[in-house]
C-alpha cells in the first residue's frame, strides 16, 4: 500500500514491473532477463516464455499476417521487419494508492505516452484508469469505455475487445506504424489514472484498488531501418528513415531517465 504520507517514495516507484525479452541472447544482453526461481513461483519461466511466443506467432508469425497490414484495409509493412522477434513482454502490478496522492498529480500510475514499437498488445484487469486522448482535442483523454469495446477508433490508434468477466484485450498502434503509414495510422497518446470512483478498496480510506496489466510490445528489428512505405509516400514521406534501434533507445532513454538514479531490486527493474 502506497500512503499519502509516502509521497517522496511514490514518485520515485509508482509501480512494479517486470519485463523480458526472452530472445536475448547470453553474452551481448542489453539488460539480462530476470525470473524468480521456481521456489518463489513455480514454471514462471517457461510459462513466460511459451506467452511470449505465442503472442509474436499470433501479431507475426502467421500466413495471415504475414503480407498484410494490421488493419486489413492497407499494405503496411510486410515481411521482413519482424523477423528477430525483437519484443518486449512487461507484467506491471500497480500497487493500492490513497488516491489523494494520485489526485495530487504527485505520479500518474503510468504517464502519458505513445508506445514506441510496431503494436502493442495490453491486458488488463478490470480496475480501470487507462484513458487515451481524443485526437480532435489534443489534451483531454477518456477512460476506455465499453462503448468502445469490440470497436477501432476513427483515426485507427486503437482497437479493444472485452472479456464478459470485464477484463480486455487492447490493441495499440505504436509509433513505427505511423512512420510506415505516413500518418495514415496514428500511434494514440494514452496513460493510466486513478481508476473511477467506484473502484475503491474503502469509501472511507479512498483507497484505489491496485492494478494489474501485461503488455507484448511488438518491435521492428533493431537493426532494420523503419521508413514510410513507397505506395503511401503520397508527395513525400513526413518523417525520415531511422533505425529501429535509436529510435527504440532515445525513447526509452526519455522515458526512463527519472528512474535511472533510483537502482531498484532486481526482480524490479524496469
Ligand atoms: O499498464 C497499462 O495498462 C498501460 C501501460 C502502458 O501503456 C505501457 O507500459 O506502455
Ligand atoms: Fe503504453
Amino acid at each position: 500500500m502506497i500512503k499519502a504520507s509516502n509521497r517522496s517514495e511514490l514518485s520515485q516507484i509508482p509501480k512494479i514491473c517486470l519485463r523480458w525479452d526472452p530472445t536475448r541472447g547470453s553474452g551481448q544482453e542489453r539488460e539480462p532477463n530476470r525470473y524468480p526461481p521456481d521456489a518463489v513461483i513455480l514454471g514462471f519461466r517457461e510459462f513466460t516464455t511459451s506467452f511470449f511466443w505465442e503472442a509474436h506467432e499470433f501479431c507475426i508469425g502467421s500466413s495471415v499476417h504475414r503480407d498484410w497490414a494490421w488493419t486489413r484495409r492497407e499494405r503496411l509493412c510486410g515481411l521482413g521487419y519482424h523477423e528477430d522477434a525483437d519484443n518486449l513482454f512487461r507484467l506491471i502490478r500497480y500497487p493500492a494508492v490513497e488516491r489523494p496522492v494520485i489526485k495530487a498529480g504527485i505520479t500518474a500510475r503510468t504517464t502519458a505516452h505513445t508506445d514506441f514499437g510496431s503494436i502493442t498488445i495490453l491486458f488488463q484487469d478490470d480496475v480501470g484508469g487507462l484513458e487515451v486522448e481524443d485526437p480532435a482535442k489534443p489534451g483531454t483523454y477518456s477512460a476506455l469505455s465499453s462503448s468502445m469495446l469490440f470497436k477501432e477508433s476513427a483515426d485507427h490508434s486503437i482497437s479493444s475487445c472485452c472479456h464478459a468477466g470485464g477484463s480486455s484485450v487492447i490493441v495499440n498502434v505504436g509509433d513505427f506504424l505511423i512512420r510506415w503509414s505516413n500518418d495514415v495510422l496514428k500511434s494514440n497518446l494514452h496513460r493510466v489514472v486513478e481508476p473511477p470512483a467506484d473502484r475503491v478498496l474503502s469509501r472511507d480510506k479512498e483507497t484505489t484498488k491496485g492494478r494489474f496489466s501485461i503488455l507484448f510490445f511488438v518491435q521492428a528489428d533493431r537493426k532494420k531501418v523503419v521508413q514510410c512505405v513507397k505506395e503511401l509516400e503520397s508527395s513525400s514521406a513526413k518523417y525520415p528513415p531511422v533505425s529501429a534501434e535509436e529510435y527504440l533507445n532515445m525513447r526509452r532513454k526519455a522515458t526512463f531517465k527519472k528512474f535511472q538514479s533510483t537502482p531498484m531490486p532486481p526482480l524490479m527493474q524496469h
